[in-house]
């Protein structure tokens, strides 16, 4: 495994210095970070181009919270959000029936900590506090597994999770998705499903679940009214069996497929 970032400038202390994911989300990357992230769109340009014939790059996005219990942040019906709203599971089907290349933004960045990469550890702390990973790490990761696949169909699960990840995204890849999907699932819900993952997954603990759900609140939700406005989202209720929920991720992939 080889090192995406090469950049001398560690991306996670420039995020320290710009953001605090407790805070309001930063709406525009200071200059030096703009600059890099232009150094990369040059550098992707070519492969933009050999992507600009494909037609397919699908981000599946979850869930919605109820805040009951948890005490979480403070009470209101429902927000987008959420881990262990079934993301991963309805890829896998996805992949199945109509073929995709799927990458979980979250597997690249376990990938990287597994191999020890240069910031293998930073991701792991950032894992474990359930913050979101600087976007030239994520996005960069996602790439390299874009260039190096055969497919021309990708579906990108649990990314974006911020304005910052989006942009950075569409500027380095040149592409968009076509569609979006918003998993609607009860916060207790995810709650239970993530504690019962069993996966042994760091950040499968009440302690960090709550940390997540917080961050995805605050820095999610531009990114889902983004998507809604372009008219890209699309809510699937992520309760009832997993053949139930794909019954209504179907028809959205099977008019994709109609897209050539
Ligand atoms: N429809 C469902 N009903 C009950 N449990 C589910 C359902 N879909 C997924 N799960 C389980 O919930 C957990 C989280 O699902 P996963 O697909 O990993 O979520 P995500 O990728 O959104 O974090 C897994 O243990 C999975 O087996
Ligand atoms: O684009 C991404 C995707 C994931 N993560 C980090 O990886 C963790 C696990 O993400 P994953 O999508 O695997 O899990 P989920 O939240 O869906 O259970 C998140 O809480 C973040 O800390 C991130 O920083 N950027």
């Amino acid at each position: 495994m080889f090192d995406v970032i090469s950049h001398s400038i560690n991306p996670f202390s420039i995020q320290k210095q710009n953001e605090d994911q407790n805070e309001e989300p930063r709406s525009r990357p200071p200059r030096e970070e703009r600059e890099r992230e232009d150094r990369g769109d040059v550098e992707a340009r070519n492969f933009t181009y050999r992507i600009g014939f494909f037609q397919q790059i699908i981000h599946s996005q979850p869930a919605s919270i109820h805040i009951e219990d948890l005490e979480i942040i403070d009470h209101r019906d429902t927000y987008p959000g959420g881990p262990g709203s079934g993301k991963g599971t309805q890829c896998a089907k996805i992949v199945e029936t109509f073929g995709f290349k799927h990458l979980s933004a979250g597997d690249l960045l376990r990938r990287e900590i597994a191999c020890n990469s240069k910031y293998g550890s930073t991701i792991l702390n950032t894992i474990k506090e359930g913050r979101i990973v600087p976007s030239e790490v994520t996005v960069k990761l996602i790439q390299r597994e874009m260039e190096s696949s055969d497919n021309h169909k990708f579906l990108i699960d649990g990314f974006p999770r911020s304005e910052e990840n989006r942009i950075a995204f569409e500027r380095i890849m040149g592409a968009e998705p076509n569609i979006v999907l918003f998993f609607d699932c009860p916060e207790e819900e995810m709650v239970k499903r993530v504690l019962s993952r069993n996966q042994g997954r760091v950040d499968d603990n009440l302690d960090t679940m709550k940390k997540r759900l917080k961050v995805f609140e605050a820095w999610n939700l531009p990114v889902i009214n983004y998507y809604a406005e372009k008219g890209k989202l699309h809510k699937i209720s992520a309760l009832g069996t997993e053949d139930e929920i794909f019954e209504q991720v179907r028809p959205l992939f099977a008019a994709c497929e109609v897209i050539k």
